[in-house]
């Protein structure tokens, strides 16, 4: 019994040169782990292949030139089509000559050149553009060790440059064929007594030159030649991926070489709620990828977030890592426990999606939140992997692919069962191999009880999306989808698989939601039927999960219908007839049911996870396993029974449905473009709009201003100065108080002074800012009273002038702080040493000054052009409104500026004053 790391059962393998040497004891070695063997080689095979297939080996022998892509085509074809996938090849078809340097001719170099070197190109590019990404690939090319060294006893530059070639191919390969999940190496085998080795030991008797078994023996480090089927566990090796290690030096006989393309991918999680579906997936994830036989990807949980608390994810952490207590995995639990110090804690799913080392979110709430959260994380431009049933509605599960499409990520529906090996072997049966010839009718069914859980229970509660269809149903839906929709009969012209018809029943439970859900869906084209069952109050039958019949016989799918671990072959026994209607009818009498298991070392949910981190590694933004096609193919079903038995789910969750057109979703997504939002989310607080309405109130002065002096008539001129007197009042409304806020901070500036030491300088300039700005701004609420029509004041203009003198003191303390800050900056950063060889912190320490120095000088130019206002007011600057307004405009621009970064003030020297620094007023 083969071990699982190096398990290659289901899997085929081509050896080119397969017929004798290297290449037939490398085709046994693969044998004996499992893997069906096609023999590809000019020769015919030294053994008989029934002596193999005694032994229970799937073999079969091509003849092929190596040199005819033609022949290769062929037959590789045929390999296909014969066991249904090609996962294995390994390129040993080769010859060698012995010929000295100086005298090689034209001929004998590229008769070598061309069966080591185009034919292994040749054969690994045939055989490539055959396999299956999902199931992934491994090349094997066979070099030689006299392609790294020279070989003393021979003369075989040009066999040596042709498998040096070959090598070379090895990072380039792995590296195009990465996306395609296909692994590329070589294998350099040192001296082994081969056919091919026994011509030239001939050669070199005959010619007296002595045994070349002797020299070689000696030349290999363990003083004798390599025997055939040493070659074999580098090539099991290999063709496993159990590696899963860089760049590996096997260093006696052979060489190998993996590149830095082969490398294992991490993908870095976030999982996203708390729950008993979240426990099993993290678990599992945290298993070691080698106990399934993965060495390409990994996985790492960086964080966990609770909608409840922080306390909440922890425990979830501290209950994923405790170590498994499975005999198998025992030695895991170590591993395990060492992570939990290293994932994170997040009370909010805010957090989490906003953590840049997560770049994939799993959502495992209850089905009613998946679309919001799976949205979330979406908008964050994170991975999303979203647990079944993905959304509500189609409409919304078509929501959430647009914006994963427009957003440039990866995301998918977390329908676990659809990666088991069971299913995928059991839909190579169904469609490649065709073990029950067309099929002809399906039946899933899923139920399971539910003892008295209460009506706020999820599979209860309407608000959570309860209901036996969308909870259960979906795998029943999932299997027969998987045996009649993805029939090839059932496929159009382009490929896509035909609709089908949808006849559906409910029976209720006492919430409303359904308690049993019939579905009978009809496939004119393939004249298949299925039928699909779901209900919560009673188990389904342990063999039930689906029958699939079909020409030939039938298929039962074992208990449990979301993690199966056996399915049942019942063939009808020979002879074949042909029924009226062309189908093959073979009978009533079956063959012995054949019983076929599946370990599964775990719960069984890192299978998607595995699928998941390779398609963001390719950069992909759907699977081809699990595709949006088929989410969305599920979900229009569940929609159509819905809507047949009548039941609908509140209206808050249905109306979460945008309705998809074009515009709404330019509309949506420019609303969560990053800087429209921080806009929007910037001018709804009071201060962000109030610094918008100041630069359009500058812009009214400066524009009608110019309208006057373009000689534009009166009324065009009136509504920009009607605009900036409202905004000007308006303004002046909403600042109504903050007088009392600046004696505050004044008292504060005072008592501080009081205290002594600190920066007294800077507190003493404070004191004078806020003392100006509190009278600024008392005079400013006479203003607005007038202006409004509460009061007539005899004597506006003098409050205004003493408005205006009160702003411009405090306008020159603030001047004077900002000339005083920078000229301490200036001295601070003198006293640091600049050399290039200056400590970090010291590099740090001019960098913040520097940052210091840029926002004084900036908060100074705003000062400065501030100025211009109540100088002009009181008539102590000649400017006019054009001057005025612009300078108005652009230090309010610089000012929303610093504001919407959420800078603080440069003045600010106690934490109280902040909340009243950096406004601007007038
Ligand atoms: N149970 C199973 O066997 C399987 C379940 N699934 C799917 O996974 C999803 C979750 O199922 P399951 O883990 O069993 O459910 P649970 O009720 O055990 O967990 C759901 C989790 O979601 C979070 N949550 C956030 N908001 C709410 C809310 N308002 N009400 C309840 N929970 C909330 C909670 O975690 P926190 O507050 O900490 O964030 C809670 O622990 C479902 O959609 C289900 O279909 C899929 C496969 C199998
Ligand atoms: O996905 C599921 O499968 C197993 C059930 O127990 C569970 O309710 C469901 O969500």
């Amino acid at each position: 019994m083969s071990s699982s790391l190096f398990d290659l059962t289901n899997k085929t393998a081509i050896i080119t040169g397969g017929a004798r040497g290297l290449g037939f004891a490398m085709s046994k070695a693969l044998a004996a782990h499992g893997a069906k063997i096609a023999l590809f080689d000019i020769l015919s095979p030294v053994s008989d292949l029934s002596a193999l297939r005694a032994e229970g080996v799937d073999v079969d022998y091509w003849k092929v030139d190596v040199t005819s892509k033609e022949d290769l085509e062929k037959a590789v074809d045929e390999v296909k089509a014969k066991w249904g996938t090609v996962d294995i090849v390994v390129c040993a078809a080769g010859v060698a000559r012995d010929s000295p340097f100086l005298e090689t001719s034209i001929e004998t170099f590229e008769f070598q050149h061309k069966i080591n070197t185009l034919g292994s190109y040749l054969t690994a590019q045939v055989a490539a553009s055959r396999m299956d990404s999902t199931r992934g690939g491994s090349i094997i090319f066979i070099a030689t060790l006299t392609s790294h060294q020279a070989a003393p006893a021979q003369r075989i530059s040009a066999y040596a440059a042709s498998k040096g070639a070959i090598r070379s191919l090895v990072p380039h390969l792995a590296m195009e064929l990465a996306p395609l999940n296909i692994r590329v190496n070589s294998i350099s085998p040192g001296y082994m007594m081969t056919d091919m080795v026994k011509g030239l030991e001939k050669k070199s008797v005959e010619e007296g030159k002595g045994s070349l078994v002797e020299t070689f023996g000696k030349e290999g480090m363990l003083g004798r030649m390599g025997r055939e089927e040493e070659v074999g566990g580098p090539v099991v090796f290999l063709a496993s991926g159990a590696g899963g290690l860089d760049d590996i030096a096997l260093q006696d006989q052979y060489r190998t070489s993996r590149t830095g393309n082969n490398m294992v991918f991490t993908l870095s999680w976030g999982i996203l709620a708390t729950g008993q579906i979240a426990t099993l997936f993290s678990k599992d994830l945290l298993i070691s990828p080698s106990t399934r036989s993965v060495s390409d990807v990994t996985h790492r949980i960086h964080a966990v977030a609770s909608s409840s608390s922080v306390e909440r994810a922890q425990e979830f952490i501290d209950a994923i890592t405790v170590g498994n207590e499975d005999e198998k995995t025992r030695s895991r639990t170590e591993d395990v426990e060492k992570k939990r110090g290293e994932i994170k804690a997040y009370g909010s799913y805010d957090e989490l999606v906003n953590d840049e080392e997560v770049q994939a979110i799993y959502v495992a709430t209850p089905h009613s939140f998946h679309y919001e959260h799976a949205l979330l994380a979406l908008r964050a431009k994170k991975h999303v992997l979203c647990e079944k049933p993905f959304t509500i509605n189609a409409c919304q599960s078509k929501h959430l692919m647009s914006v994963a499409k427009a957003n440039g990520v990866f995301l998918m529906e977390a329908m676990w069962t659809r990666f088991f090996p069971l299913v995928r072997e059991l839909e190579r049966m169904l469609h490649e191999e065709k073990v029950l010839g067309r099929i002809i009718d399906v039946h899933a069914d899923f139920g399971l009880e539910f003892p008295g859980i209460e009506d706020s229970h999820r599979l209860l509660n309407p608000m959570l999306g309860g209901g036996a269809l969308l909870d259960l149903g979906i795998y029943a839906l999932t299997w027969a989808l998987l045996a009649a929709h993805r029939a090839p009969e059932n496929l159009d012209e382009d490929g896509n698989p035909v609709r089908p018809r949808v006849t559906a029943s409910m029976l209720k439970a006492r919430t409303g939601v359904d308690a049993h859900t019939t579905i009978a869906l009809d496939y004119d084209k393939s004249e298949i039927a299925a039928l699909v069952t779901t209900n919560m109050r009673v188990r389904s039958l342990p063999d039930s999960t689906a029958r699939i019949s079909g020409e030939k016989g039938y298929i039962t799918i074992g208990w449990a219908p979301f993690r199966p671990e056996s399915f049942t072959l019942h063939l009808l026994a020979p002879p074949a007839t042909t029924g009226a209607s062309g189908h093959q009818y073979v009978g009533t009498e079956y063959l012995p049911p054949k019983k076929i298991e599946f370990e599964i070392p775990g719960h069984g949910m890192f299978w998607e996870a595995d699928e998941v981190a390779r398609c963001v590694r390719d950069g992909k933004g759907e699977s081809s396993v699990m595709g949006w096609e088929e989410t969305i193919m599920v979900m229009e079903i569940m929609d159509e029974a819905r809507r047949q038995g009548n039941f609908k789910y509140p209206e808050e969750l249905e109306a979460h449905t945008p309705q998809i057109t074009v515009n709404m979703l330019v509309v949506q997504e420019l609303a969560h473009h990053p800087l429209i939002s921080h806009f929007l989310r910037y001018t709804s607080t009071t201060m962000g709009r109030d610094k918008i309405y100041r630069i359009i109130q500058y812009f009214a002065r400066f524009y009608a201003y110019y309208l006057l002096r373009q000689g534009a008539p009166k009324d065009t001129i009136v509504p920009w100065n009607s605009l900036k007197n409202n905004l000007a009042l308006g303004r002046k409304l909403m600042r109504v108080g903050k007088n009392v806020e600046h004696v505050r901070a004044a008292a504060q500036a005072v008592e501080g002074l009081g205290k002594g030491g600190g920066d007294v300088v800077g507190k003493a300039l404070q004191v004078g800012r806020q003392v100006g700005y509190a009278g600024y701004l008392t005079f400013d609420i006479m203003q607005y009273l007038h202006g409004a029509g509460f009061i007539q004041h005899p004597n506006i203009k003098r409050i205004a002038d003493n408005a205006y003198k009160c702003w411009l003191t405090g306008l020159a303390f603030n001047i004077i702080h900002g000339l005083y800050k920078l000229r301490q900056i200036s001295t601070q950063r003198a006293a640091l040493t600049l050399s290039t060889t200056a400590a970090e912190e010291e590099k740090t320490d001019v960098k913040k000054l520097d940052r210091e120095s840029n926002a004084a000088s900036y908060q100074l130019l705003q000062d400065l052009l501030d100025v211009t206002i109540p100088g002009s007011g009181l008539g102590l600057l000649p400017l006019d409104d054009g001057v005025v307004g612009v300078a108005g405009v652009v230090s309010s621009i610089l000012g929303a500026k610093t504001h919407s970064e959420g800078k603080p003030s440069v003045y600010t020297t106690t934490k109280e004053e902040t909340w009243v620094m950096g406004v601007r007023y007038e």
